[in-house]
């Protein structure tokens, strides 16, 4: 697995500079927390790295390849979870994955359903129907749901919304395997308290400007702006 590297990366729509001049590396095995207010860009760095978007200005880099030219490549190697749960209610857990995985042409449907099911601890669960799952098991659905295609990067929109402490605990310790077995994620967070004992690096990003790239701990100001006092 090879790192993304953003040079330099702007993106403007009209006159605002949504992203400006953003430069950082993104390893394999590594799970970066994005942070920043409304309006910070961190959505518009989630559109660029998943190649929904194109930069007005900079590069993107795949190892050797454009990242951006690259998309209808490697778009296979891209999974995507956001606060929504992007599976059916009507349908059991297991029909849900044997449903994606044959809407994508992945092959063995139900073994791939089991073996995800599995990992998400959703086994016992597997034919109850959606509509009776709590919150977190959705979540842990939806998760399976954008890993049955083993992508190498893992794009996390505020994955963690609306869990209950044992739901993000859950969710953690499945980010933090993934993480373990070489994958790449980007997580977004208004909580820095999320990302902590989780993520390896921490961006922060101002009115579009990375201000801040490396450990989650070390930057006061981040912390003191970020983290939620319950
Ligand atoms: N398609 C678009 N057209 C015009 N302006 C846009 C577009 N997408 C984003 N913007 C602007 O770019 C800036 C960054 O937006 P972005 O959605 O990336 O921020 P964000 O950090 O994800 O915010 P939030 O936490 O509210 O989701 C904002 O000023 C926003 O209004």
């Amino acid at each position: 697995m090879k790192s993304i590297r953003l040079q330099s990366v702007s993106r403007v729509f009209g006159r605002t500079f949504a992203l400006h001049r953003v430069s950082l590396e993104l390893e394999p095995g590594t799970l970066t927390g994005l942070v920043g207010d409304n309006g910070a860009g961190k959505t518009t760095l989630l559109n660029i790295l998943a190649t929904l978007d194109k930069p007005s200005d900079g590069e993107v880099h795949f190892g050797r390849h454009d990242w951006t030219t690259f998309a209808q490549k490697g778009r296979h190697k891209i999974g995507w979870v956001s606060h929504d749960s992007l599976v059916y209610g009507e349908l059991t857990g297991r029909e849900n994955l044997e449903f994606f995985a044959t809407m994508y042409g992945l092959g063995d449907g139900a073994a791939l359903a089991d073996r995800w099911l599995e990992r998400v601890g959703l086994t016992r669960a597997a034919d109850r129907r959606v509509n009776a799952y709590s919150r977190g098991m959705k979540q842990r659905l939806t998760l399976a749901r954008a890993l049955l295609h083993e992508p190498a990067i893992l794009l996390l929109d505020e994955p963690m919304t609306g869990l209950d402490q044992d739901g993000r605990r859950e969710m953690s310790e499945l980010f933090m395997q993934l993480r373990d077995e070489g994958r790449l994620l980007v997580l977004i967070t208004h909580s820095l308290d999320m990302l902590e004992g989780l993520a390896d690096r921490l961006a922060v990003l101002r009115r579009g400007k990375l201000t801040h790239f490396g450990p989650v701990e070390a930057d006061e100001d981040v912390a003191d702006t970020y983290k939620v006092h319950a």
